[in-house]
Order: C-alpha cells, then structure tokens, then sequence
C-alpha cells in the first residue's frame, strides 16, 4: 500500500486500525530541534475517539511511543518512529462486513483493490485511525516550523451547513491560530458551537451522519516557498489533505468562488508593507503560480457525511452476487470534523516543513553543536 510521501521530510504510515498498532516513520528530519511532548499529546488528544457524542465510542489513549530519532527531547536527525497500539477493538462488529460492503466505505474497492485480503476490520488501513500517526508527525513538524515563526491553526467552518465566522485572509494573526489550534471544538465564533451539536445530535438519533467543512490557515510563512506546476504549494498542501479519509475537497483564497468573479473583483493588489511586499485582499490565500506571497496561507476542506451510519442500507453480497441489506453495527463517528482539525493542520505542517527544507530554509538547530563548549 502506498502510505509514504515526501521529498525531504519522509513520512511512511503504517498499521491498520484493529491490528496490533498503527505508527508512523519521520525522516529526514533536522537535528538538534526541541520537541515537547505535551504538546504533541494535546494534538494526539485533540483527534482521539471517544471524545464526546460528536465521536466514536471508541476509547484508545492514543500515547504515542517514541521508539527512535529523540535524545533529551531533541531530534537526533535519525529516523523518528512513534508506535500507538490499538487496544479498544471490537472486530466482531466487522463479520458481516467481510461480504456485505458498506456503501461509501473502502471495504468493496480495498477488496477489489487487493483481491479480498484487505483487513475490513475497523476500516483497516483505510480506516481514520491512521490519521493519529499523521497527527504525531505534524505535530513534530509544526514545533520546527514554529522555531522559524510559522504558526498553523484551523476551525470548524460548517457543519451540516450550520457556519462560523471566517477567518479573515488578511488580518488572521499567530495569536488567533494559536489559540485555536489548542481546542477541540474550535470556532471563531463559540456561538455558532449549539447549532452545529445540535445537527450532529439530530443526525445520530436518526442513525446517520453528518458532513463539514474545516479552514486552516499558517502565518509566518516567508514569500517565495514553493514551485509551479506539480511542485506548488496547493498541491503538497493538497496531496497530504486528500490522503485524509473522508476528504471530498480542498479549495485554497477564495477558491470555487473566485469563478464567479470578475479579474478586477478578484485581483490582490500588492501595496508596501512592513519591510515586506502585502496585498490588500487575499483572495490568492497566499499562494499564487505554487509559491508563497508571504501573505497567510488559508485552505478549506471538505468531510463528507460519515459512511458508517446505523439506518439498514442496500449493498451487495460479494460472496452470492445478489442484492443485500446490510445493518451495520458498531461505533461511528456521527461527524468526522471536530476530530479532524489536527490532522489538517498536522497535514499542512509537513508539507510546508517539506517545501522549506528543499529550499534549504530549516538550518540545523542554532547551527548545530559545539561539544567543547
Ligand atoms: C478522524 C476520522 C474518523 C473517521 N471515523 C469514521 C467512522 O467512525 N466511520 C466511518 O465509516 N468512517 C470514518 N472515517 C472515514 C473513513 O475512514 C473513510 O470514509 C473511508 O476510509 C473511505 O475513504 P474516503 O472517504 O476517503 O473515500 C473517519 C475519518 C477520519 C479522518
Ligand atoms: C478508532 C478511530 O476511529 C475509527 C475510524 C473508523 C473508520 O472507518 O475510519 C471506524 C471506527 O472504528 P471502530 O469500529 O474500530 O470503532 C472509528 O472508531 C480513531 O480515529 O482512532
């Protein structure tokens, strides 16, 4: 399975969701760099199952296990390997699974895919769980990255079409990324929090799901990282975000909007800024041709609905051919989006830490160290 990505950084995720454990491999990390572990704990925390009535009943502590690559909380510039066993497992709830696919769940293309020995049990490898070691490593990366300025934060931008107050493109600051990136339910607004429970509350007494949209953005991020065509930006931001299950899409400024637009609407004018070149708007979200403009860079994603809902729905059994219901049992995030904003924001660490480090933009920690000193 394809589940390694990077130029410099490289990461490659393994596990499958009621196996032994799922974990990931960093490399290509600089040395010497600090890490606090509580901080990567928050992160781990932030995306944990069985959080509240918006998430699986799941409960796994999801401690990572730190097995290589730190010495006295610095990277060592080795391979950094996290383990995080798998302990709440219910595989029974699957047994059905094996040869009733559900509806918009991997299990028919993985069985397709891999000839029916794919591990349909908690998702397996498809499953959302391996987006913990995905958050592991963003959080690493993000603490690299906030060492030079950059800062990453996200919040709930809709759920079920209920909304919270964008972020404002151009005026969107560390202090406020910050602050958000520290929350579960994060919101720029806290009043729009009712309104959105309460969606996801009616979906779960219906036994369904409901589906949403996050929006992230990173500061501090200097003008020109990045390249055109295949090696922009977007696309590293993208190919991360789009390996996150459940993501339908991603749009970065003012994204399918700006079709609708006219040039002179749309336009960023560049004006003198402190020290460095600012645009008025932002609708670019600050990347334009691949490459940073300096500006905030501001991304949003969209989660589908959650596959796995409690209402009998009409599948295929793989084994007869014939026409099925299938009921499936088992504990289900009723919304995927509260648990997912680490994992965006993680996702957007790695690949902006990736982009600085080919243009030779993270030097070693403090120029490395002097053991003589
Ligand atoms: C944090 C997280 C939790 C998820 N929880 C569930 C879940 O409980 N039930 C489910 O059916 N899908 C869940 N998913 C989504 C599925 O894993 C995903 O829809 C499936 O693997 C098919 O992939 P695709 O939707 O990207 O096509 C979750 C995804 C994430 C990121
Ligand atoms: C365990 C996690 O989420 C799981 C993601 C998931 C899926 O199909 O993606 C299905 C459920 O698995 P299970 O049936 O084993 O409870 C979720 O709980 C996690 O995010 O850590």
């Amino acid at each position: 399975m394809s589940s390694s990505w990077g130029n410099l950084i490289h990461i490659q995720i393994f596990g499958e969701s009621h196996g032994g454990g799922i974990g990931v491999v960093l490399d290509g990390l600089p040395a010497g760099y600090p890490i606090d572990m509580d901080m990567v704990l928050l992160q781990m925390k932030r995306r944990a199952p069985g959080q509240d009535l918006t998430s699986t009943a799941r409960k796994e502590s999801d401690s990572p296990e730190v097995l290589s690559g730190m010495l006295d909380g610095r990277t060592t510039g080795a391979p950094l390997a996290a383990l995080i066993r798998n302990k709440d497992t219910r595989s029974g709830d699957y047994k059905n699974l094996m040869k009733l696919p559900r509806p918009s769940h991997a299990d028919y293309t993985g069985h397709v895919r891999y000839s029916g020995f794919n591990d349909v049990r908690g998702g397996g490898h498809f499953s959302g769980r391996l987006t913990a070691p995905l958050v592991f490593a963003g959080a690493v990366c993000r603490q690299i990255l906030l060492c030079h300025g950059i800062h990453i934060g996200s919040h709930i931008r809709a759920i079920a079409g209920k909304e919270d107050t964008p972020l404002d493109p151009v005026t969107v600051d560390a202090v406020q990324l910050d602050e958000l990136s520290q929350q579960f339910f994060a919101l720029v607004d806290p009043k729009a929090e009712d309104a959105m429970r309460l969606e996801v509350e009616k979906a779960r007494l219906d036994c369904d799901s409901v589906g949403g949209i996050i929006e992230c953005a990173a500061v501090g991020l200097p003008a020109g990282i990045g390249s055109p065509m295949f090696d922009g930006m977007e696309n590293r931001i993208a190919s991360l975000v789009m390996g996150i299950p459940a993501v339908r899409g991603i749009e970065f400024g003012t994204g399918f909007a700006a079709a609708s637009m006219r040039g002179s609407e749309h336009n960023d004018a560049f004006v003198p800024g402190d020290g460095q070149v600012r645009t008025l708007s932002n609708h670019h979200g600050g990347v334009i041709g691949g490459i940073t403009s300096g500006m905030p860079l501001l991304f949003r994603t969209a989660f589908k609905p959650t596959a796995s809902i409690a209402k009998p729905q009409q599948t295929i059994d793989l084994t007869s051919g014939k026409q099925a219901t299938l009921v499936i049992k088992g504990r289900h995030d009723p919304c995927i989006v509260p648990r997912a904003l680490p994992v965006v924001e993680g996702a957007a660490a790695i690949a902006i830490l990736d982009a600085m480090m080919e243009l030779g933009k993270i030097p070693p920690y403090e120029g490395g160290r002097n053991h003589d000193a």
